[in-house]
């Protein structure tokens, strides 16, 4: 594989990519977009006790698109809430672009989550009196006043999302699809290291919801964007790079290059 020197993580997904350009890649310092070392996360306490992740490792190459599919309550959304620091593990290194983010302050946190990560959610999530177009450029003017918008950017986004025509609209004047391709202009448009996208398909029919992972999966070749998304659709996880199979907390498999086919078959093996 590519690049590969010394020790790498239990999980290392790599994949021969370009990559985007960060400030702490150029800076050197980072080569994986996201890493988690031996993270445990248990919800509630004593015998009531979940553990929700135990000793999870696996890291993001920048430039990669990775799935995570697994049973209900294998420990999915907290993988993903540990990873964008929404939930703090109990044991264990969180790793965003090279920053060790359970060394960060509440502040600095949430400022790296603003800057450094792009969210995007089943149900698109976004500001229904904004238009399209302010709804994408909205986490630039929440960053303040040091943030400038990168208006070169913000046109390519527009033609990578095909919104030329809807920027100007509101949510509730666009489909399902569209307002998902908002959400995701809007999770790129700070240049993030990494986007999460939960379930982003869900909501969507079976042709908008192609689309989406069509862009998706054109933003990791051509932008060189690292993207890690829970699904329950192996259709869907077929245009990831790569599929984190959970099960009860543990990552037991991955799957590279996989196809619809492959990742059910497995599924159905854990019984889902
Ligand atoms: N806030 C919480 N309090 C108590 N237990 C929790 C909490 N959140 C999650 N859990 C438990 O932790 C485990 C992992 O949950 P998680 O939501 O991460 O699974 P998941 O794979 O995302 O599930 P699903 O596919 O159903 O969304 C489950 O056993 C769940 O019941």
């Amino acid at each position: 594989m590519h690049g590969h020197v010394g020790k790498g993580p239990e999980h290392s997904l790599e994949r021969p990519s370009t990559r985007i350009a960060t400030g702490a890649e150029s800076a050197g310092e980072a080569r994986w977009a996201v890493r988690l070392t031996e993270v445990r996360k248990t919800h509630g306490q004593g015998q009531g006790g979940v553990i929700a992740l135990d000793n999870v490792s696996t890291a993001l190459p920048y430039g990669t698109f990775t799935a995570i599919m697994g049973p209900s309550g294998s420990g999915k959304s907290t993988l993903l809430h540990c990873a964008s620091g929404l939930e703090r593990p109990d044991q264990g290194m969180v790793e965003v672009g090279g920053r060790d983010i359970g060394a960060l302050s509440e502040t600095a946190l949430t400022k790296l989550r603003r800057e450094r990560i792009g969210f995007v959610f089943q149900g698109f999530n976004l500001l229904p009196a904004l238009t399209a177009e302010q709804n994408i450029t909205l986490p630039v003017r929440l960053a303040g006043r040091r943030a400038t918008l990168d208006r070169d950017w913000l046109e390519r986004l527009i033609d990578y999302t095909g919104l030329g025509e809807r920027r100007h609209h509101r949510p509730g004047e666009l489909s399902g699809g569209q307002q998902q391709r908002v959400a995701i202009a809007r999770a790129l448009i700070t240049r993030p290291d990494v986007v999460f996208a939960d379930e982003p398909t869900g909501a969507l029919d079976t042709s908008s919801g192609r689309k989406i992972l069509e862009l998706l999966r054109r933003l990791v070749e051509e932008v060189g964007q690292t993207v890690l998304m829970v699904t329950h659709d192996p259709a869907a996880a077929s245009y990831a790079d790569a599929v984190l199979l959970l099960a009860d907390g543990r990552i037991i498999d991955v799957l590279r290059r996989p196809s619809a086919a492959t990742v059910a078959e497995r599924l159905a093996g854990l019984g889902v």
